[in-house]
């Protein structure tokens, strides 16, 4: 039976770093970012719906999407985030099923799904265990500035428009504290998966 995780956490809270290390145990992780991504590139129905929704400006001159943009308009208002959500999620949640079930199909011990809006979504069901990664507020915003250079204000309207990582910790089947170092972090998760007989203690 394969175990299906759920990643998820906030915004650089610190999944795309878990993620990485689940590599060096040999179990698959299919990321619902870069999902999102794909859907919309060129030619892709999702993105000439982005297109009659909010306009040809959303458009770079190549004629990708201009994230940038769009996240600037989403991030402050809420209507416009559900539009946009309405037009990217059910695509993301369909290729996300079907490499999730072939993944299964070939009895992989374990696969992750690592999805930043899992409760927001409620996709719950789509996994059998949820990791959380948890960093307090203080050291989410300092990493999200540097991370993508934005300003303070910029940065806490992202995190404010998902649900309080602490909340989500609650709902968890475990927690990695990623306030420390990455090697403490790696240690947790490798823990994890023992307790849960997914790894081998060595
Ligand atoms: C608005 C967009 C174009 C901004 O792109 P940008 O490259 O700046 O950000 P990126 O996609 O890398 O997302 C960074 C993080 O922001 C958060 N985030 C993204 N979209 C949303 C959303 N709709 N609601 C809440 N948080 C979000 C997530 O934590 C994500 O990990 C992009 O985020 C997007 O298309 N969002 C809608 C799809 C979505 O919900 N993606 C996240 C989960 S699948
Ligand atoms: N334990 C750590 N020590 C130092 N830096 C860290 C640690 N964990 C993560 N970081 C850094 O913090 C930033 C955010 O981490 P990461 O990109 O993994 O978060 P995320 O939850 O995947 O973010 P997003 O929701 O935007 O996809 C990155 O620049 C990463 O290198």
């Amino acid at each position: 039976m394969t175990c299906v995780i759920g990643l998820t956490g906030s915004i650089a809270s610190g999944k795309s770093t878990v993620s990485l290390m689940f590599d060096d145990f040999g179990i698959p992780v299919i990321d619902a970012d870069k999902l999102s991504r794909e859907v919309v590139k060129p030619g892709q129905p999702a993105l000439a719906e982005i297109v009659r929704v909010f306009g040809e400006k959303m458009l770079l001159e190549d004629g990708t999407l201009d994230r940038k943009r769009l996240g600037k308009v989403v991030f402050s208002n809420e209507e416009k985030r559900k539009q946009l959500n309405d037009i990217v999620h059910p695509e993301v949640r369909r290729l996300m099923t079907s490499r999730r079930d072939a993944y299964v199909k070939r009895g992989e011990k374990a696969v992750v799904l690592d999805i930043p809006l899992l409760f927001e979504s409620n996709l719950q069901a789509y996994v059998d265990k949820i990791i959380v990664v948890y960093a307090d507020h203080e050291t989410q915003l300092r990493r999200l500035m540097e991370r993508d250079g934005y300003t303070e204000r910029e940065a806490e309207s992202r995190i404010r428009v998902q649900m309080p990582v602490k909340e989500k910790a609650e709902l968890a089947d475990a927690v990695i504290n990623n306030n420390g170092s990455k090697h403490e972090t790696y240690e947790q998760l490798q823990l994890i998966l023992q307790n849960w007989g997914i790894l081998h203690g060595s």
